[in-house]
């Protein structure tokens, strides 16, 4: 029997519990969960993941093993701690699922020897070598959710301007696909700085021929010292302005924490099974230090030794299209 820890590191993403589930189910393999990240697995005893358990919570937004960000990985002692604590408990391998600073963590880990595979598991998804990690799916439907709300009180009650603020860490993904499938009129992403003036203009150009104007826009749309990543509200300073240049209210939604729980969508419950099985195999392999990533629709395995430094994640054919669609107000870009 191959003994297996699995984690859950960063942020939480819906569909999670599908990874744990199928893997719960291989015979070869004995798996155990640690609560709390790598913290849990310095300080907590290993949870028995049995396959029944699993099954019956496999599309619950309550995750079978809870998530933490934890210090422990930065350093080399904190790392061999880790190490540590799994040779003492005869854990063979490790499973981390997580976003980018995850994935770094995961990499150190099987540097340091630690036969460690990891999963893309972020609703922000942007994560270096997957177009797709686990919670994305759920996220985007949540928004989908409120801006179809929105554009009943919109055509209701005509000549107003909404604002609806996402989560997506510092890359514009969840915004500018949230925009694009929600028939909103604009994206504001962080990989586009925010001109105050050029959205206030076309926002008068569009109302000349729409009775109504739906933003998304990215919580790091821009940050300053009122307004960090994960902190939220920068879409009122945003709304504001547009207030101020076009002397129309703007009616403002936060839509917050609630993407990144709640039951999964089917894709995300599929794409977690696909990776958790793509990991077992990897595992009855006894062949570590792979991200079972999405590549071209497929399911890759992509080797954490060739971990590029990916400065901005975002979709570039989802890019064109927001472009043509007249989403974005096209400026300087801060990216090649
Ligand atoms: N540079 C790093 N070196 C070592 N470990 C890291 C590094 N960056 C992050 N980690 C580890 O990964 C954990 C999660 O990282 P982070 O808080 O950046 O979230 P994430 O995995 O990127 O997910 P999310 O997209 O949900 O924020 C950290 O708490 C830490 O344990
Ligand atoms: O839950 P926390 O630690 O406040 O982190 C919030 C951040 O996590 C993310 O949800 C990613 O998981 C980002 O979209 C957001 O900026």
């Amino acid at each position: 029997m191959n003994k297996t820890a699995i984690i859950c590191s960063g942020g939480d993403g819906s569909g999670i519990n599908s990874v744990i589930d199928v893997i719960s189910k291989n015979a070869n393999i004995d798996l155990y969960g640690f609560d709390n990240s790598f913290d849990g697995i310095i300080h907590s005893k290993p949870i028995q993941l049995t396959r029944d358990h699993c099954s019956h919570h496999s599309l619950d937004g309550k995750q079978l093993i809870l998530t933490s960000r934890s210090k422990a990985p930065y350093t080399k002692e904190g790392r061999q701690l880790i190490q540590k604590k799994l040779q003492e408990n005869n854990f063979e391998y490790l499973i981390v699922c997580g976003g980018n600073g995850s994935k770094k963590a995961a990499t150190l880990l099987e540097e340091d020897g630690v036969k460690t595979i990891f999963i893309p598991m972020t609703v922000d998804n942007d994560v270096g070598g997957s177009e797709y990690s686990i919670g994305f799916d759920t996220a985007l439907n949540r928004v989908t959710s409120i801006v179809h709300d929105l554009h009943d009180t919109a055509h209701n009650m005509p000549g107003r301007i909404f604002m609806v603020e996402v989560l997506g860490g510092n890359c514009g993904n969840l915004a500018l696909h949230s925009a694009i499938a929600t028939a909103s009129d604009m994206s504001l992403i962080p990989e586009f700085p925010v001109n105050h003036e050029k959205i206030s203009e076309k926002i008068k150009e569009k109302l000349k021929f729409q009775d109504a104007i739906i933003i998304i826009c990215s919580e790091a749309a821009y940050e300053n010292e009122n307004y960090k990543t994960g902190e939220q509200g920068v879409s009122f300073e945003i709304a504001d302005e547009i207030e101020k240049n076009t002397n129309i209210r703007v009616r403002k939604s936060i839509v917050g924490f609630s993407m990144r729980s709640g039951n999964p969508t089917f894709k995300d419950a599929m794409v977690a099974t696909r990776m958790g099985m793509a990991a077992v195999e990897h595992i009855e392999d006894d062949n570590t230090g792979f991200m079972i990533g999405i590549v071209d629709d497929a399911v890759h395995s992509i080797s954490l030794k060739n971990d590029e430094d990916f400065n901005n994640n975002l979709n570039k054919k989802i890019l064109e299209l927001a472009i043509k669609k007249d989403l974005i107000i096209e400026g300087e870009k801060k990216y090649d």
